[in-house]
């Protein structure tokens, strides 16, 4: 019995390692062996052949248009650079749609609708808009007399144009009454632009899209009237000529329409709403035709067997950047490799690998890291070592290198910021330029932007429809149909249309297998070339960086955000660095400064629920962070001032010139979409005399020479108003309240904006206090009044802390004689058109509107 148990358990051990043994062999040869792929063939494609070129047009076939601007001159600031959208409560997605398309000439763009009758607010002390568009002509049209005349002055005024879509089938009737005739649904054919035209820009003339498809069902116009001017052509089903796009140039009532009857989803509707915009906003986006395209080949060498590059792939490279070079001025793929990988592929493919380098110098090459490396896993000492091998690669194969450029694997590193890579790629690749498709976030594109950090240039890169993964053309997502989408017309289309540079990123694999990446250029290039007059250019990376950052300067600066709040980013996180310690605000008291901010931020700490920062000794305890003084220590910095509890569900920021500071808003929303704005609104006329006398304490030579009310009355061009000029710009301009007021709104809807009136502030705390803890959801109800007192012998409530009163410091809450009465009248005058444009602006935005605003107005009017 005993031998038999004995034999069975040698048995049961023997089956166990066996198994073993084979899950081991499994295991071993699984990791060690490349996986074979199925390789698929190239697959010969036809180039997309541009239609037939209508002779009589052919002279504007080669004339490249100059920039032209409406009303016939350039913008000069007559207005805000911001572009108005009116849209529709329930028009789904197309407001967006809009809203993204616009924004790609990087000014803020308001969208806003008009509900019923109601009216626009189109000025404060100066312009607000230098463009209108209303995603509904019916929204226009229902204007009432009123309204319409005060658009229509506005416009005439500061040479604002009107853009529209007409979709409402009501608007026949007014349209008929301007000379413009509507019918929908019509199959229209041979769109063109009009010859005469003087919007089409980018848009080129001459050529004739016949579409015959039965489906192509447009809404056109018939122009009944000279005032009207066809921009994009048609023909009817019976051959009659119509329009899809006219100008009325403003020859009846000096107010320059656009107006589109169909959306932008045709392809040359599309191209002409981008002219309209160009022509309209009249060069405030400062675009040209010189677009700027590189296409990266990331991966290089890189791939599992079966994947990558054969010999005859190289040759078509080299036969595809030939045939780009006629589209693309000066044209180079530029290489990304990685040079651990060379030859680690199938025989073919290794041989390959030669014929590649042999090649080598018919490409630009830029370093991918040696192993296709994670740079956010490593130090700098490790990162330094793996570049130097990628480097000693190129020596030894006699890469042509692009120097200065070089790509993270996977973007890492580059944002969110990994320093050992800035340190590492300066030291031993001298790198001065590259690009990410994350920053400040992966979407929306339309706000991929560029940034400087350690001389190094970060430029947006862009994508293409091929991604890491090879894609083939019987197995791309969603269908063939949908790339060719992209490519006539759609995003990819787009992307080139609207960046006046881009870098795509493109990977290894999809220029070999069936070459989907070959397909895609070659037939967006000639699909550009057909109906666009850009010029398409390549030039090094370090030329296209500084073209890039002379046409957007304000980019230079890296806005940080917060990368914790973004999935993507958490994952791109230096090894090590965790999200759990980060509590950034979510509420910020951003002045104006003299307004009680001091008080504000005091008083509401005392809520058991509410904390704030540590104080920064150098800067009045303030930390001056976005758009300020501290800005360039960066997110870590900023993130290790708080350290909220547990029980801290309000974290207060307050900095008290970030108001009217205009670099904040944008810093502030790019790391704080979410947060609650606190904006104290006071008198400026107090507010004005309250910063005086702060900077005659700090001994300011001008204010200590100089009383309130001579500041005030000196005449321009006297030497003591030049003297002046800087105290008393730095004194009034944070009281033009709506026109900073209106920049927070560029950033942050009027639901986040929450307005403290400091007068009452000021005199009635408590009341003030409960209003604004109501804004911040916390709950239960907070008494204050057991915690504060009014303190007579300063003049002002005070906190009360062990039992007894503890006030502001001597520097809150000065004694200082009263103001001169003339300095009062004088300053009263100067602010009025700001106060009513502040109450106006209040009004609009459904914000509260202080008290002493109110008195202000029935005084003065
Ligand atoms: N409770 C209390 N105690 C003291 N001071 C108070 C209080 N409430 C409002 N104020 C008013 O706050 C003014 C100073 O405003 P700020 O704190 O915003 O000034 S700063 O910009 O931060 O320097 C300060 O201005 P001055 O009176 O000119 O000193 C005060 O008028």
């Amino acid at each position: 019995m005993l031998l038999v148990k004995r034999i069975k358990c040698c048995i049961h051990v023997g089956v166990a390692f066996g198994l073993l043994y084979l899950l081991l062999y499994f295991l071993f040869h699984a990791r060690i062996k490349p996986v074979e792929r199925q390789r698929f063939k190239a697959k010969p494609f036809a180039l997309y052949s541009c239609p037939a070129v209508n002779n009589s047009h052919a002279q504007h076939l080669n004339a490249l248009p100059q920039q032209h601007f409406a009303y016939s001159t350039p913008w000069k600031g007559e207005t805000e650079a911001r572009i108005l959208l009116v849209s529709e409560v329930d028009s789904m997605r197309y407001n967006k749609v809009l809203r993204d398309f616009i924004s790609y000439l990087h000014v803020p763009v308001r969208m806003e609708t008009i509900l019923g009758f109601g009216k626009l607010s189109l000025s404060l002390v100066r312009g607000r808009f230098s463009l209108i568009v209303f995603e509904n002509y019916h929204r226009y049209a229902l204007l009432n007399e009123d309204a319409k005349k005060e658009l229509h002055e506005y416009c005439r005024q500061h040479k604002v144009g009107i853009i529209s879509f007409v979709n409402h089938p009501e608007d026949g009737k007014t349209l008929a009454q301007n000379g413009l005739k509507m019918a929908q649904q019509v199959q229209a054919t041979d769109l063109q632009f009009d010859p005469d035209s003087v919007v089409p820009y980018v848009g080129r003339k001459g050529v004739t899209l016949p579409i015959r498809s039965p489906n192509s069902f447009m809404n056109v116009f018939y122009l009944n009237s000279t005032r009207w001017k066809p921009i994009l052509n048609c023909l009817d089903s019976n051959k009659q000529p119509a329009a899809l796009v006219a100008l009325d140039n403003g020859t009846a009532d000096g107010v320059e329409h656009i107006v589109f009857a169909h959306k932008i989803d045709h392809f040359l509707v599309k191209i002409a709403f981008w002219d309209a915009l160009l022509y309209m906003s009249r060069g405030v986006s400062n675009y040209t035709l010189d677009h700027y395209i590189e296409i990266d080949i990331d991966d290089i060498f890189v791939g599992q067997a079966g994947s990558r590059l054969l010999e005859d792939d190289i040759d078509a490279l080299i036969q595809s950047q030939e045939f780009l070079r006629d589209h693309i001025e000066n044209f180079n793929y530029t290489l990304g490799f990685s040079g651990h990988f060379f030859q680690r592929g199938d025989p073919v493919e290794n041989r390959a690998d030669e014929v590649l380098v042999a090649n080598a110098a018919k490409f630009y090459w830029f370093p991918h890291m040696w192993h296709h490396n994670h740079a956010t896993e490593y130090d700098y000492t490790m990162l330094q070592a793996l570049m130097t091998q990628n480097a000693l690669f190129a020596e030894n194969f006699n890469l042509p290198l692009l120097k200065s450029y070089a790509v993270s694997p996977q973007h890492l590193g580059v944002y969110p910021l990994h320093e050992p890579l800035y340190q590492a790629w300066s030291e031993v690749w001298n790198v001065k330029v590259t690009s990410t498709e994350e920053y400040p976030h992966l979407k929306p594109a339309w706000n991929r932007r560029g940034f400087i950090h350690h001389n190094i240039s970060v430029l947006p890169r862009q994508t293409c429809g091929l991604f890491t993964h090879t894609h083939f053309f019987h197995a791309y997502p969603d269908g063939i149909k949908n790339l060719q989408r992209s490519i006539h017309g759609g995003d990819l289309f787009s992307t080139i249309l609207l960046n006046q540079f881009t870098i795509f990123m493109t990977h290894q694999q999809n220029y070999g297998n069936d070459r989907l990446a070959l397909y895609t250029f070659h037939n967006e290039m000639a699909f550009l070339k057909c109906w666009t007059n850009l010029r398409l250019k390549w030039v090094e990376p370090t030329v296209m960086a500084d073209l890039y950052f002379e046409k957007f300067p304000s980019q230079k600066q890296l806005l940080y955000t917060n990368p914790c709040a973004d999935p993507r980013h958490r994952k791109m996180l230096t090894a090590n660095v965790t999200c759990s310690d980060n509590h950034l605000p979510n509420v910020v008291i951003v002045g104006p400064q003299k307004t009680g901010t001091t008080a504000l931020l005091e008083f509401l700490k005392i809520h058991p629920n509410i904390t704030s920062n540590e104080p920064v000794p150098d800067s009045f305890e303030e930390l001056q962070f976005f758009g300020g003084s501290h800005y360039h220590l960066g997110f870590d910095w900023y993130a290790d001032k708080f350290k909220p509890k547990r029980e801290h569900k309000v974290v207060i920021e307050k900095t008290a010139n970030y108001f009217d500071n205009p670099a904040t808003p944008l810093a502030l929303s790019t790391m704080l979409p979410e947060a609650k704005i606190i904006v104290m609104i006071d008198n400026p006329v107090e507010r004005a005399y309250s910063w005086y006398q702060h900077v005659r304490f700090h001994n300011d030579p001008v204010a200590l020479k100089y009383s309130m009310e001579e500041l005030v009355s000196f005449l321009p061009g006297s030497a003591e108003y030049n003297e002046t000029t800087r105290l008393r710009l730095r004194c009034l301009k944070p009281g033009h309240y709506a026109e900073h007021l209106d920049r927070w709104l560029d950033y942050f809807p009027p639901s986040q904006i929450i307005i403290v009136d400091s007068s009452s502030f000021k005199h009635e705390p408590l009341e003030s206090l409960d209003k604004v803890i109501s804004r911040l959801d916390l709950k239960p109800h907070f008494d204050y009044s057991r915690h504060m007192t009014y303190v007579e012998k300063k003049g002002f409530y005070c906190g009360i802390q062990n039992g007894k009163p503890k006030c502001l410091g001597a520097g809150k809450g000065r004694k200082y004689d009263d103001m001169h009465v003339y300095a009062r009248i004088r300053l009263n005058s100067y602010f009025a058109p700001h106060n009513r444009a502040l109450y106006g602006l209040l009004t609009r935005y459904k914000l509260d509107i202080p008290f002493w605003l109110t008195q202000f107005l029935h005084i003065n009017g």
